[in-house]
């Protein structure tokens, strides 16, 4: 197992509800899940969001990271915050960290809700080239680009105070940090293992993401036992916050769910 480093993370609603981690995408950190936070508390749930290492406010080794650094960073934050066992729900990165910690961590979580991800994400060349580009010229490059993967034209054109918010965070995420997610996801491939998984699973996808298109989302719910396949509307890669009260009932329902 790969030694975890310990990842800021924020924790909201009653102590003794049960714990969904929320797990967030590249060029993000903790506060992409704001509009999901008073849905799950208002229902019970003690929800905790975290900074990916590399990102928001958590440490910053060195590259290269693993899924198992992920997974390792993931069951200290439930060691540290007393949680034998969490509801993970995971966005892009969050969700391919969500895929592995089901398949080599199944005890560990509940539940998974994986959102707007991908178990294989070409083309590696790109993630390669995106690396060295923010190796060398910093976040701030491909702030403008995330953005527009992240949200509709549309939603930025009506918002524009939440695509400068967006922006800034993506350029505001370390460099080594970002290079090295874009490093491991170049690597990535989880396709085969997906069968593996166990926990009840709902996979949700943007029907307007560039960056996981909802052929990605598909391949996951039929590889993975029992799952199943939710596209929204008017959401880009940010789903969850283009979209939120859709995505916020969709992954509440398989909560209930999977608590019943
Ligand atoms: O930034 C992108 O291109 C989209 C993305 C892939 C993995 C992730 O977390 O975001």
């Amino acid at each position: 197992m790969s030694d975890p480093v310990r990842v800021h993370s924020v924790v909201d609603g009653p102590a003794d509800g049960p714990a969904v981690v929320l797990s967030g995408s590249l060029g993000s950190d903790h506060r992409m899940w704001a509009p999901q936070v008073e849905p799950l508390v208002r229902q019970g749930f003690r929800v905790i969001r975290y900074d990916t290492r590399g990102h928001g406010a958590s440490p910053v080794p060195s590259g290269p990271y693993t899924l198992d650094d992920l997974l390792a960073d993931l069951l200290a934050l439930l060691d540290e915050q007393g949680v034998a066992r969490a509801h993970l729900v995971g966005l892009s990165l969050g969700g391919m960290t969500g895929m592995w910690a089901g398949v080599h961590a199944p005890e560990r979580i509940a539940s998974l809700s994986l959102c707007c991800t991908s178990a294989r994400l070409g083309p590696p060349s790109m993630w390669a080239e995106r690396a060295g580009l923010v190796r060398a010229e910093g976040t701030g490059v491909v702030a403008e680009g995330g953005v527009s993967r992240w949200v509709t034209p549309e939603y930025a054109r009506r918002n524009p105070g939440e695509a400068e918010f967006l922006r800034a965070m993506i350029a505001g995420t370390p460099a080594e940090g970002y290079a090295a997610c874009c490093e491991l996801i170049e690597r990535m491939d989880q396709v085969d293992a997906l069968p593996g998984i166990t926990a009840p699973t709902v996979v949700i996808a943007g029907a307007e993401d560039p960056a996981t298109p909802p052929e990605h989302g598909r391949l996951i719910a039929d590889a993975v036992p029992g799952a199943r396949l939710e596209v929204v509307a008017g959401a880009a890669h940010l789903g969850s916050y283009e979209q939120p009260a859709e995505f916020s009932r969709i992954i509440l329902e398989h909560l209930k769910s999977a608590e019943s």
